[in-house]
């Protein structure tokens, strides 16, 4: 396990690119030293093995979200061991892909978005590493890491790859789509895209201190579009395979590119440094014990 403490003295510390995998995105073939590696993390099973591989030298790991071969739906997907084992595998910055719905007219399919902001519509879903025990309150103000965004800008403009630089990115339980009158209301709410997995993952990954950003792919317009088909799996299949396509080559130039000294991420670096409330003498040492990965540096 890399925890915080192979910090060099002066307390730089290695880069390692996390990649949490969407719908069509469940490897990437072709990496150097490659190895897929089970993680054991006390919060349960994580979607997959993980890809432990490098580019150009970066060390890279990668975790298709649905598993391989997509077992899992959204509602199933173990966001807490997933992000816990990412964190285990020594990740400092966290990358997600994601296949998404369209909620605006000027992002068609094929069009990448960068998200800076979400929209947690999500119920029934394990949403926080702390509680009884171990009560924390990290900030969300701003949940994606604006270095990270820079990067896969660039990254993206070099692969010549279009993408909006934010994006409102409201996310659903599903499975199920949305009916008409929830695209509507969530278009109303001046929400860019639609998906069903990136909340929890996002306050998971700020938890546990892993500076996180999303690449939002679109392949429908929903289902409050006139002149365009209510969205089913068909059509965004078919517009999946061509999106993943772009996202491997953006990867590999982010990797290639990526600075190998973890670039600083305020927000995401010191977020539990203000954010645990029960006093040290109260804490649960069992929860505390599970925390050891996402929270070993504050407890
Ligand atoms: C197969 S379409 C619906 C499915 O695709 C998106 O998943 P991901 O964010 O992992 O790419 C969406 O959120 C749904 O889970
Ligand atoms: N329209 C949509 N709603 C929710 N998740 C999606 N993933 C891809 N398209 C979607």
């Amino acid at each position: 396990m890399t925890t915080d403490r192979d910090e060099d003295a002066a307390g730089r510390k290695q880069a390692v690119l996390g990649i949490i995998g969407g719908s069509g995105l469940y490897d990437l073939p072709g990496l150097d030293n490659a190895r897929w590696e089970g993680v054991e993390s006390p919060w349960g099973e994580a979607s997959d093995e993980i890809l432990f591989a490098e580019i150009d030298g970066l060390p890279v790991r990668f975790l298709p979200r649905h598993g391989r071969g997509h077992r899992l739906a959204p509602g199933d997907i173990n966001y807490r061991a997933n992000i816990d084992a990412l964190k285990r595998a020594g990740v400092t910055d966290l990358v997600s892909f994601s296949a998404c719905g369209s909620l605006r007219e000027d992002y068609p399919p094929g069009q990448f978005v960068l998200v800076d902001q979400f929209i947690d519509q999500t119920r029934d879903r394990e949403r926080s590493f702390f509680g009884a025990g171990c009560v924390a309150h990290v900030s969300m103000a701003d949940p994606v890491s604006p270095t990270l965004v820079t990067l896969l800008r660039e990254a993206m403009a070099q692969e010549q790859v279009d993408a909006s630089e934010s994006g409102t990115y409201v996310v659903i339980d599903g499975p199920q789509f949305s009916s008409r009158a929830e695209s509507r209301l969530y278009r109303s709410w001046g929400c860019d895209v639609i998906g069903m997995t990136n909340m929890p993952e996002a306050k998971l990954a700020r938890e546990a201190e892993l500076a996180y950003a999303t690449v939002a792919m679109v392949t429908d317009y929903d289902c409050w579009h006139d002149t365009h088909d209510a969205v089913d799996v068909a059509g965004v299949l078919a517009v999946m395979k061509r999106n993943t396509e772009q996202a491997k080559r953006v990867i590999r130039r982010l990797g290639s590119t990526f600075p190998r000294e973890h670039p600083p991420c305020p927000e995401a670096d010191q977020a539990l440094d203000v954010a645990i409330v029960t006093a040290p003498e109260r804490r649960d040492p069992d929860i505390v014990r599970k925390l050891d990965a996402v929270a070993g540096r504050r407890l």
